[in-house]
């Protein structure tokens, strides 16, 4: 992987003139200390995300990728640094503080779909919007993900696509300002990933709700604004994106 080059930086200085920050964190480290042994996950990390983009986190497996994210989520706290949510700094606030943030502003979708089996598709995304303060109908949601037809199946009767694209409807069904997922297409094979990564897109661009993808498949790279690499710890590689290719255009 290269190093950032000077392009690349002046690549980001357009981008953050053009749209602000929704996210973004500075000089992040994080050491996970297990007795006597310490592993720096996170290394001097600078990352952003700004509104509307398509982010795309890449790097080989131990390279920190969720590490930041949860971190960037509130799901974990840095050892030093900093992390913005637009001008309010998150990194320095109590764990009450930052449990709010998340639920309030960030929505999740991990490898594994976490669904309530005991719930049809709808009630599962009503759970968010019962309780969230600027909700869409869990309908709408389910419409963006293009699952509303099966909205009275229970997760047991859909595919891991379809479970998937449930999770992400209920993820942005409380109009999160930005949208995290940590391997969302990991267990689904090509056609569903295909799926799922439309379900991601599509709301990325209709909602315009600022998104990072982690994934280790480097094809993926293709649908996003900015591709951030990290090697090590650190951020190895950044490439903007000309065109965004819609994710039926990748081939992997
Ligand atoms: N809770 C923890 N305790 C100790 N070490 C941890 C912990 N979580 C992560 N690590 C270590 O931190 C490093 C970064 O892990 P992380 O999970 O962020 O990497 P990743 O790039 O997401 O990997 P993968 O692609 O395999 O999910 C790894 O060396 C990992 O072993």
């Amino acid at each position: 992987m290269s190093e950032i080059t000077s392009n690349q930086v002046e690549n980001q200085d357009s981008l953050s003139t053009e749209s602000k920050p929704v996210l973004h964190a500075r000089n992040l480290t994080k050491v996970y200390k297990t007795g006597e042994v310490e592993v720096k996950a996170l290394d001097g990390v600078d990352f952003e995300v700004f509104e509307h983009e398509m982010v795309v986190l890449l790097g080989q497996s131990g390279s920190g990728k969720s590490t930041l994210l949860n971190i960037l989520g509130g799901l974990d706290v840095a050892t030093s640094g900093e992390v913005y949510f637009k001008d309010r700094l998150i990194s320095s606030e109590s764990k009450g503080l930052l449990t709010s943030f998340r639920r309030e502003h960030v929505g999740f979708v991990f490898q594994f779909y976490n669904l309530i089996p005991s719930l049809t598709a709808l009630e599962n995304v009503a759970l968010v919007t019962e309780i969230a303060k600027n909700p869409i109908k869990p309908e709408e949601a389910l419409e963006l993900v293009g699952l509303l037809p099966r909205k009275d199946h229970f997760p047991a009767q859909l595919s891991g696509g379809e479970q998937q694209r449930v999770a992400i409807a209920r993820a942005i069904a409380k109009q999160p300002e930005i949208l995290l997922c940590d391997e969302p297409t990991g267990a689904l094979d090509h056609e569903t990933g295909i799926l799922v990564l439309e379900a991601i897109e599509q709301v990325n661009r209709e909602l315009g709700t600022a998104t990072v993808v982690i994934t280790h498949n480097t094809s993926v790279g293709g649908i996003a604004d900015r591709v951030v690499t990290l090697r090590d710890g650190k951020v190895s590689d950044i490439h903007t994106n000309s065109n965004r290719m819609s994710p039926r255009e990748l081939k992997w």
